[in-house]
C-alpha cells in the first residue's frame, strides 16, 4: 500500500493566550495527503485551515493524536521535513524588501541545505521562467511580481509536499498559470499539494480530494463531488434579472429573491419555471450563471 505523505489522525490542538487561556482550534482531525494527489482543504474563515497547516509545519503541537509528515514528526524533525516540504503561508512576512529577487531567492534555499551552486542555477532558472528582473530590489517589484517571487521560493528545492495557503491572493494572470503549472508538476513527480482558497473554481478544477472544516472539525472528506453530495451542497443557478421593480409574488417554488439575483435549483424543469415567469412578469433576465456546491458551503449557506 502507498505510504501517505502527510499523516494526521484524530489531532487536536489549542492555541494559549498570554493570559493563560486556552482554546480548543482543531478538535480530533484526520487527514491523509497521498502522493500525486492535489487535496483542497475547504471552510469559512476561522474554521482552522491555517492552523492545520501549522500542525504539518510543525509551529504548533498536536495536543493529542499523530501528525506525521514523509514519515518524520515535524515538530522534533522540522529542519529535515522543511527540505522537503514547500511552503506559501503568510506573504507578508516572506520577502526581505531592500534585497532582490535572487537574493531573496539564495536566503530562502540556504535554510533548505541547498548546495551553493545548485541554489545559485535552480534561482535563476526559476525567475527566468516566472519573468522577474533577477537583480531588482523586491521593493520595486509590483504585488503580482511580489507573489510570484513567494510561489518561486516556494518550489526552490523540489519539494515533494506542497502546501499554500491562499496562493492566489494578489496574483497576476501571469502567476495564475504558472501556480496550476506547479501543482500539475508537483503531482506528476508524485509530490502532494494541500491548498486552501476562497476562488472555488480552482479548488474544483484541480482538487482530486476535498476536506471541510467546521469550527475545528473535518466535517466531511471525499471526492469533491461526493463530499458536496454528502452535505447536500448541490450546484445551484442564479439569474440576474433585469426589471427588479417587475417582481411580483409568488416566486417560482424552491427559488429565492435578493433584490438581484432569482436563484434556484439547477435543473432543466427549475430554469423552465423561472424563465417563463420572469417572461410573464415582464422582469425580464440579463444574465444567468451557475452557483457551486463548494461555493456555497464557502459561503456559509445552509444546505
Ligand atoms: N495565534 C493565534 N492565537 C489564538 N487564536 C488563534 C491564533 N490563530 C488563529 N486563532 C484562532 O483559531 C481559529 C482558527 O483560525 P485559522 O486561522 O486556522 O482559520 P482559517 O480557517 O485559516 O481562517 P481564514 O480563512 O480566515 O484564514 C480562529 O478562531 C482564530 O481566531
Amino acid at each position: 500500500m502507498t505510504a501517505p505523505l502527510v499523516l494526521i489522525d484524530q489531532a487536536s490542538a489549542i492555541y494559549r493566550s498570554l493570559q493563560g487561556q486556552s482554546r480548543l482550534t482543531l478538535e480530533s482531525v484526520s487527514l491523509r495527503l497521498m502522493p500525486g494527489e492535489t487535496h483542497a482543504l475547504i471552510g469559512r474563515n476561522g474554521a482552522g485551515k491555517t492552523t492545520l497547516l501549522r500542525l504539518i509545519l510543525g509551529l504548533l503541537p498536536a495536543l493529542t493524536g499523530k501528525v506525521s509528515v514523509l514519515g518524520k514528526d515535524p515538530v522534533t524533525r522540522r529542519t529535515q521535513i522543511m527540505r522537503e516540504v514547500g511552503v506559501l503561508l503568510d506573504g507578508r512576512r516572506a520577502l526581505e524588501p531592500r534585497l532582490s529577487g535572487l537574493e531573496n531567492l539564495t536566503l530562502k534555499g540556504s535554510m533548505y541545505g541547498l548546495p551553493k551552486a545548485e541554489l545559485h542555477d535552480r534561482a535563476k532558472a526559476l525567475l527566468d521562467h516566472f519573468d522577474l528582473p533577477a537583480n531588482e530590489p523586491v521593493n520595486r517589484y509590483s504585488r503580482g511580481m511580489r507573489q510570484r517571487l513567494i510561489l518561486a521560493g516556494a518550489v526552490l528545492h523540489k519539494p515533494r509536499v506542497l502546501l499554500l495557503d491562499e496562493p492566489t491572493l494578489g496574483l497576476d494572470i501571469r502567476g495564475w498559470d504558472l501556480l496550476l503549472e506547479l501543482i500539475e508538476q508537483t503531482n506528476k513527480l508524485g509530490g502532494a499539494v494541500l491548498i486552501t482558497s476562497q476562488e472555488i473554481s480552482l479548488m474544483e478544477k484541480i482538487s482530486s480530494w476535498v476536506s471541510v472544516l467546521e469550527r475545528g472539525r473535518v466535517v466531511a472528506s471525499g471526492a469533491p463531488s461526493d463530499v458536496l453530495g454528502s452535505l447536500g451542497y448541490s450546484a445551484r443557478v442564479r439569474l440576474r434579472v433585469l426589471n427588479p421593480a417587475k417582481m411580483v409574488i409568488p416566486i417560482p417554488p424552491g427559488f429565492s429573491w435578493d433584490g438581484e439575483f432569482l436563484e434556484g435549483p439547477l435543473s432543466l424543469e427549475g430554469l423552465e419555471e423561472a424563465i417563463s415567469y420572469l417572461r410573464s412578469t415582464g422582469a425580464g433576465l440579463v444574465g444567468l450563471e451557475q452557483v457551486s456546491g463548494i461555493e456555497r458551503l464557502v459561503r456559509g449557506e445552509t444546505t
